[in-house]
């Protein structure tokens, strides 16, 4: 459980989180909406420790390990697309190459592992950096957009991982546009965010 307490974050005088009170749960997975600017990469930041709140309170109940995509995900793109993964994983030494190769045939990306990043369609990329955002399997996943410019089938792969994550008792919090209808139900809930403040949560099964 993440819980978000009266939050206010300002930045340079902007308030870009106003008055937040969320509760997350485990076992769910929530869909952020709003528009351009309206905060919701901002909430991301703040529920995996990137940001502090300027006022109001956040509390987990356990120690979580994230994964995350939060805005553009960055890699070394004159190496290749198993070398970036490995590279990551050396940092945490919790996987092997027997899992990297894993997480790359589930995001369709395995035939091209030893394909330089730089040679990468943005596509193909977001797709890494989903592979880096599951590979290590974490409690918590925060993904910010992951469904740009990712095709069809890769999106049904995404939302297949979303829905085990939940069945697996996890936390998932989501920020994306231009879901189909069918595609949201995946999700539990959908918190719209309009500058910083929520402007609505609603029950997907209720829609
Ligand atoms: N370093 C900063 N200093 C001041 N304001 C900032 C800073 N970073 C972001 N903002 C502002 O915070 C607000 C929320 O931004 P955020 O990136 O969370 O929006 P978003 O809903 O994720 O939008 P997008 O879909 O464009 O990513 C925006 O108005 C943005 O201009």
């Amino acid at each position: 459980m993440i819980d978000i307490r009266d939050v206010h974050k300002d930045l340079k005088d902007k308030k870009v989180l106003n008055d937040l009170t969320i509760n997350f749960k485990e076992q769910n997975a929530y869909l952020l909406k709003g528009h351009n600017g309206s905060g919701k990469t901002m909430l991301l930041r703040l529920v995996c420790g990137l940001i502090n709140p300027s006022k109001g309170k956040v509390t987990y109940n356990k120690n979580y390990r994230f994964g995350i995509i939060i805005e553009t995900p960055q890699f070394l793109n004159n190496e290749t697309a198993f070398y970036n993964l490995k590279f990551l994983a050396s940092i945490n030494k919790i996987i092997g190459d027997e899992e990297i190769v894993q997480v790359l045939k589930r995001l369709n990306l395995y035939e091209s592992k030893d394909k330089k990043v730089k040679s990468f369609s943005l596509g193909m990329k977001q797709r890494l950096a989903v592979c880096q955002a599951i590979m290590e399997n974490p409690d918590v996943l925060l993904l910010d957009e992951p469904f740009n410019a990712i095709d069809d089938d890769n999106i049904k792969v995404v939302l297949e991982i979303i829905d085990e994550y939940k069945q697996e008792g996890k936390l998932v919090i989501v920020a994306a546009h231009g879901l189909n209808d069918a595609d949201v139900q995946v999700f539990d809930k959908v918190i719209t965010l309009q500058n910083g403040a929520i402007q609505g949560i609603t029950k997907v099964n209720a829609m």
